[in-house]
């Protein structure tokens, strides 16, 4: 083990582990099948690497990070808009794209005070006063879509990707509000203390991002990181 100790890192699970469990073989870690298979473990040591992984639902990682239970993690853009923590945001893994956008009845007609259903009440609280519009958020864990359909919700703020789920409820999107990729996130106090340690992961994540291209590289560690809460 180094001399600043074991890195933790927390790993969404879902749709964005596979893309960043990638992304970290690409950089040339040597991790574990064990990883990748469909296990219930949920801390995963690989010694090899100096490493340790939490397997968290993806709303949870920032919060890891917060408090320190992890040193990094991997967080998608909207997560860190709506949770707001105080963490720093590193890079841009550009991993799992999507956008977060508002949709409607393509018939939609401007009302006083709309009603929007959403799973990201802030974002979607901030942006429609940014717009000068008010509006009632109404909040939802999911099938966000069926909400202008029943009457529940005037129109959503949701994430697109293919557009399908849209398409499929007959509905369209009206404004992309802002687009969404993974980040890799650390913890403020592991980011002075483990600076060595992170520097050299964020360095071989940052080669293989940029190797790519069109990389919105946050200046990592010796640069200028962006510190994702607003109120921090
Ligand atoms: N089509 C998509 N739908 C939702 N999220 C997507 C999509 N494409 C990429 N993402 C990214 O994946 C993250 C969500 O992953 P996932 O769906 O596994 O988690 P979740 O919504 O918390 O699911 P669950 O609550 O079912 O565990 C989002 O925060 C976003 O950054
Ligand atoms: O544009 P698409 O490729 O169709 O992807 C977008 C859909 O995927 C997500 O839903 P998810 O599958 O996570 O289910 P949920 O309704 O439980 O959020 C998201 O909330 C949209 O509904």
């Amino acid at each position: 083990m180094g001399i600043e100790g074991r890195l933790t890192v927390a790993m969404p699970k879902g749709r964005i582990f596979s893309d960043a469990l990638t992304l970290l073989e690409e950089a040339g870690l040597n991790l574990p099948r064990e990883l990748a298979e469909d296990s219930r473990k949920l801390m995963v040591e690989v010694p090899a690497e100096d490493l340790s992984f939490l397997l968290v639902k993806p709303v949870d990682v920032p919060t890891c990070v917060e408090h320190g239970a992890a040193d990094l993690g991997v967080a998608g853009k909207d997560v860190l808009m709506e949770e707001d923590r105080d963490v720093y945001e590193l890079l841009d893994l550009q991993i799992s794209p999507c956008r977060l956008s508002l949709a409607g009845t393509p018939d939609w007609q401007p009302v006083l005070n709309p009603k929007v259903a959403t799973k990201y009440p802030r974002i979607a609280n901030r942006w429609f006063r940014e717009q000068g519009q008010q509006v009632e958020v109404i909040c939802l864990n999911g099938s966000v879509e069926l909400a202008p359909l029943t009457g529940l919700a005037d129109r959503i703020v949701d994430i697109v990707s293919t557009g399908q789920t849209l398409r499929e409820n007959g509905l369209v999107e009206l404004e992309e509000i802002t687009r969404v990729t993974s980040r890799l996130i650390a913890n403020r106090a592991s980011y002075r203390l483990k600076s060595r340690r992170i520097d050299r992961l964020y360095e071989r994540l940052a080669r293989v991002v940029m190797g790519k291209g069109d990389c919105d590289d946050r200046g990592g560690p010796s640069g200028a990181v962006v510190h994702t809460s607003e109120s921090g």
